[in-house]
């Protein structure tokens, strides 16, 4: 039997087989605070300190005993004495007492005895050691007091979080110097055909500019790959086997091009040639039927198919779930919601559609789906915001149906 007349794997099975090729996680390594964003933290984080630290005035003003302002008002101002000014960074010796005011800044600590600030604009000067206060106060107005926003202990991150510009500030507040995070996983990328053309170089007729090498690339930096470009190669099947000889040691290679049946498709052969064990060949999906996996020694293999769009689809359904599997991630591959489609679409039946769309707000989340679907027209790709899915059976999609989505 000629090998393109073998079954296709249904999307959970191929997606489910790829997830089952990683049996663990990456090593970890230990990163200051500054190298950690975008990095998954291989351990959970707990506070060590109570945040705020002291109880915290959140207004420049006067730290007060509430009880001895209580009905004071414009035309009845109540006078107290000033016994200190408290800077952000510096602490006040002294214990306020009834009748007493200390000045304060946003952000320095509120002395002891104290139990609530007033703001400035509620005060007017009297002399250099006295403040009429203008306005009553509740209790603990404008503090936050120590361990309101953590309590030594407070769990911060839970390990497989993904390192988030928010929590390297959270991570920062409570004064984490380091984390551990999982290595980067190690992501060779090669780009088949003899048409591909390097941009800067004019192009010769019938050629075309190499996408995939640069699509892939940024895919794989965003995922928290350590990528390198490998290189170019015709369709010569000799070529490639040289140059996936000199690269053994990646977690990851990614191949795009030469997957499917025509007569120049050298990778599946190749791959063979290079001691490449397959796992698997063609999945019912489109865009992205014809992806090979395989593995060779602990490097795990993506033929990707050479349109754009179809090696984009593919690397979001199947790559981008097994980084993240290898990171540690507590979740793998893209999130996905639930939306109503904004407008009709028909296809041809046959395999699991994953169609390049935009949202749309509304009463309820609504999804445009791209009229121009074909996997050999990457334009629209840039403004996709989205993938709908749409089942294998399905001839069409109606204005109204809810579809499960893909958020990219
Ligand atoms: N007789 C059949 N023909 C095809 C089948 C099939 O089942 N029977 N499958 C089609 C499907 S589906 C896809 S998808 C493509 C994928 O084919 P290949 O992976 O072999 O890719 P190529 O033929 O090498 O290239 C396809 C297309 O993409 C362009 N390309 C390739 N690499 C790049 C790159 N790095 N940057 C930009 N564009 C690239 C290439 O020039 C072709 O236009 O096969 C169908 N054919
Ligand atoms: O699977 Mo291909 O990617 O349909 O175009």
């Amino acid at each position: 039997m000629p090998a393109f007349d073998r079954r296709l794997l249904d999307y959970e099975t191929a997606l489910d087989t790829c997830l089952s090729a990683v049996t663990e996680s990456l090593p970890a390594e230990t990163v200051g605070l500054e190298k950690s964003l975008g990095r998954v933290l291989r351990r959970s984080v707990e506070s060590a300190i109570s945040v705020p630290p002291f109880d915290k005035s959140t207004m420049d003003g006067y730290a007060v005993k509430s009880a001895d302002v209580a009905g004071a008002l414009d035309t009845a101002p109540v006078a107290l004495e000033v016994i200190d000014e408290i800077p952000a960074g510096r602490v006040c010796g002294k214990i306020l007492r009834s009748g007493q005011a200390a000045r304060i800044m946003t952000g320095a600590a509120v002395p002891q005895g104290a139990d609530a600030v007033i703001k400035l604009e509620n005060t007017a000067p009297a002399g250099s050691e006295q403040v009429h206060i203008l306005s009553g106060v509740e209790e603990n107005n404008y503090i936050i007091y120590k361990g309101q926003d953590l309590l030594p202990g407070s769990r911060v991150a839970e390990a497989g979080a993904t390192v988030t510009p928010s929590l390297l500030g959270l991570l920062a507040n409570c004064g984490t110097p380091n984390v551990s995070v999982s290595r980067k996983p190690a992501i060779g990328i090669i780009s088949t055909g003899s048409e591909l053309t390097a941009p800067g170089t004019p192009l010769a007729e019938g050629r075309i500019y190499d996408v995939n090498s640069y699509l892939l690339y940024g895919l794989c930096i965003e995922a928290g790959g350590d990528v390198a470009m490998l290189g170019t190669v015709e369709d010569k099947s000799d070529a490639l086997l040289a140059l996936l000889n000199r690269h053994t040691d990646a977690d990851i290679l990614i191949l795009s091009g030469g997957v499917s049946v025509g007569d120049y498709d050298i990778v599946h052969e190749t791959l063979q040639r290079a001691g490449v064990e397959e796992i698997f060949w063609r999945v019912k999906v489109k865009p992205g039927k014809p992806l090979f996996f395989g593995r060779r020694g602990s490097t795990l293999v993506f033929g990707l198919p050479g349109n754009p769009i179809s090696s984009a689809n593919n690397f979001y359904l199947f790559v981008l779930p097994v980084i993240h599997k290898l990171l540690g991630r507590s979740a793998w591959g893209l999130k996905t919601g639930h939306a109503t489609v904004c407008n009709s679409m028909i296809f041809r039946p046959g395999r699991r559609k994953f169609l390049r769309a935009q949202l749309r707000q509304g009463p309820e989340q609504g999804v445009w789906i791209f009229p121009e679907q074909r996997s050999g027209v990457f334009g629209p790709m840039v403004d996709a915001e989205v993938l709908v899915e749409v089942s294998e059976a399905a001839k069409m999609v109606r204005e109204g149906d809810p579809v499960k989505i893909y958020y990219l």
